[in-house]
């Protein structure tokens, strides 16, 4: 092709430039999420429509779930562990700072888009998505659509690392549980890049307690379990203060998670991990964190 001829992209041809997974892993990680299709995952989500892969805060409103006798209890059980998801995801959303309906926010590693839809419902602004599963980009533009709100949620399959947005564009961006696939130097400069200077950067993940050591064998059993990388609590803000990322608060969200896992041990819905995260953030080799950190 004669590489002087300049032709107009559509939308479409657009999209097709973004580059595909940067390496093996992030094509294993695609492929991982392409195939996922956990009953605990898609039930909770047709709960209301919104459709998490993350876990859960809050105490546990056992007056609402009956006993295990009564018919429906299964399915309260359900719907109760889908609001604790979503309680977090509100605990997350109250840390971006004042956000107006003219802002762009970036949700970074999205799933299947919860986090991003109920970001626009609160504050009415555009949030851009990204992933590397199509299946996933696909699945949120879908409900963004059937929802209305097209115009103001999309996902798009593209790397965190390597974003198509603007430096200095975006008021707030987050990782909701996405941390865990990445070099987080790598990862917090991107996001120093396209946010505004006094712009806010949330992450809600699970890290290793440096106070422990190193990581223990439960946290190895959740590494293999998601073929991720779990980083430690001192990574997270080493890398934020390279990179511009003043942390404003850093919360220690383990004993409201807690109650979510025991109650998620007890459903039909168990895939076998719950041990290692009950265990693990009961011997203090784990932590559920949210950190903060301004844009400086
Ligand atoms: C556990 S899910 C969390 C999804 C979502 N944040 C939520 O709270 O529902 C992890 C997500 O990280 C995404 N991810 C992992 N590595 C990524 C990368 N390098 N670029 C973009 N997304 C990535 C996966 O595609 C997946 O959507
Ligand atoms: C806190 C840590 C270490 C998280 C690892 C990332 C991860 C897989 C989150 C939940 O996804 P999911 O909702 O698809 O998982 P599950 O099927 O277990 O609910
Ligand atoms: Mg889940």
């Amino acid at each position: 092709m004669d590489s002087s001829v300049t032709t107009e992209l559509t939308p479409t041809d657009a999209s097709a430039l973004i580059p595909g997974p940067a390496n093996p892993y992030q094509g294993d990680i695609a492929r991982y999420w392409n195939a996922e299709a956990r009953p605990v995952n898609l039930r909770l989500g047709d709960v209301d429509g919104l459709y998490h892969h993350h876990y859960g805060i809050g105490a546990v409103d056992h007056a609402s779930l009956g006993t295990p006798e009564d018919s429906e209890y299964e399915k309260k059980l359900i719907a109760e562990l889908h609001r604790l998801e979503s309680a977090q995801t509100e605990v997350l959303l109250d840390h971006l700072g004042p956000i107006t309906a003219a802002d762009t926010l970036v949700d970074a590693g999205c799933g299947r888009g919860g986090s991003s839809v109920m970001a626009h419902q609160r504050f009415g602004c555009k949030v851009e998505g990204v992933t590397l599963s199509s299946t996933q980009a696909e699945f949120g533009n879908r409900r963004a659509r059937e929802l209305g709100i097209d115009d103001h949620v999309r996902a798009q399959v593209c790397n965190m690392l390597d974003t198509p947005f603007e430096k200095g564009s975006i008021a707030a961006s987050w990782n909701n549980e996405s941390s865990m696939y990445v070099d987080l130097d790598d990862l917090m400069a991107e996001h120093s890049r396209f946010l505004k200077v006094g712009g806010r950067y949330v992450t809600i993940t699970g890290c290793w307690n440096p106070k422990y050591g190193q990581p223990s064998k439960w946290v190895s059993q959740i590494n293999a379990h998601f073929e991720c990388n779990i980083h430690s609590r001192r990574e997270y803000l080493k890398a934020m203060a390279d990179n511009r990322l003043v942390p404003q608060a850093v919360i220690d969200l383990t004993p409201d998670t807690l109650p979510y896992w025991e109650l998620r041990a007890t459903s039909s819905l168990v895939t076998g991990i719950e041990e290692a995260f009950i265990e693990s953030y009961k011997d203090g080799s784990f932590q559920y964190v949210l950190i903060a950190a301004d844009r400086v």
